[in-house]
């Protein structure tokens, strides 16, 4: 685990473009700014190229997509692997309809992306393993999730993070876990879009090693939150998101060396 990762992510702040999706954009920027990364949103075909040159990695979110959207996605995909940008991608709900299921094959055959971070129904749906997602959240399946995230890290070449209680890091070989966090991120819409874009930030600080950028954002983030949780007195969804990223610009590393359980 690298967490000095973290302080190199606080001098070098690097910007993170996102093709955001509507209902979190905002927490999304907040909380990358937080941490000590510079936000950048765009939703324009025409100003791909610069997006991408001034970025040191992207961030794809499925969310809300349209064809509009789809069409930028793809232009910076290939954009990104061209500048070699690394490329997170967030394949939101993507079980919960056909074409949202065939526009994410699409895009994730037509450029090659760093990582992908989804919950265990997304993830399983990107493999075909039987799952009962429920829309964003990640429902429930009897299906082994280390065996469903390296699958899906061969079937698409690079790093798999399925996140929830346990998170699952792997290449389809090494397989790292981050077992910190709370029930809270939950109950707060877009944990994991936030989570998928720290996992970017991180990358373009560790451009030799995805897997390790992703373990690192995996733990900040759950560690993050579960110091935050710890200071509750009652399950408070809003408060929360709210101290979660105050926390985020103040946790330091001897704080999540303390708590962090990893493997
Ligand atoms: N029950 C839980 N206990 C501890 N941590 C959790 C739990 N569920 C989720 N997390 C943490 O929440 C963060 C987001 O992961 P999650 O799997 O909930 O993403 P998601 O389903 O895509 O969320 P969203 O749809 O709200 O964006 C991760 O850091 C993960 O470790
Ligand atoms: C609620 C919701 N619907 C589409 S995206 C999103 C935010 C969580 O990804
Ligand atoms: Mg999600």
């Amino acid at each position: 685990m690298k967490l000095d990762l973290l302080k190199q992510l606080r001098s070098e702040n690097p910007i993170v473009f996102n093709i955001a999706n509507f209902v979190t954009a905002q927490d999304v920027a907040n909380g990358l700014n937080a941490i000590g990364a510079l936000p950048i949103m765009s939703a324009e075909i025409q100003e791909a190229s610069d997006m991408v040159k001034i970025s040191s990695a992207v961030c794809l979110n499925l969310g809300t997509l349209t064809a509009l959207q789809i069409e930028q996605m793809k232009v910076v995909g290939q954009l990104a692997n061209e500048q070699k940008k690394p490329i997170v991608f967030d394949p939101v709900a993507v079980g919960a309809s056909s074409y949202r299921q065939s526009v994410a094959e699409a895009l994730l055959t037509g450029f090659q992306v760093a990582v992908i971070r989804g919950n265990a129904g997304e993830i399983a749906a990107l493999v075909g393993s039987a799952w009962q997602a429920k829309g964003i959240d990640a429902g429930t399946g009897t299906g082994d999730l280390v065996s469903i995230a390296q699958a899906c890290a061969v079937k698409y070449h690079c790093i798999v993070v399925l996140s929830g209680p346990t998170d699952l890091i792997t290449d389809g070989q090494r397989m790292g876990q981050v077992n910190n966090g709370t029930q809270l991120f939950q109950l707060h819409v877009g944990s994991g879009d936030l989570l998928s874009s720290l996992v970017a930030a991180f990358t373009a600080v560790a451009p030799d090693d995805y897997f390790e950028a992703a373990q690192t954002a995996c733990l900040v983030l759950a560690a993050t939150g579960q110091l935050v949780a710890k200071q509750m007195t009652a399950d408070r969804p809003g408060t929360f998101g709210i101290d979660l990223q105050d926390k985020l610009h103040l946790i330091t590393v001897k704080e999540i060396n303390k708590i962090a359980s990893v493997r």
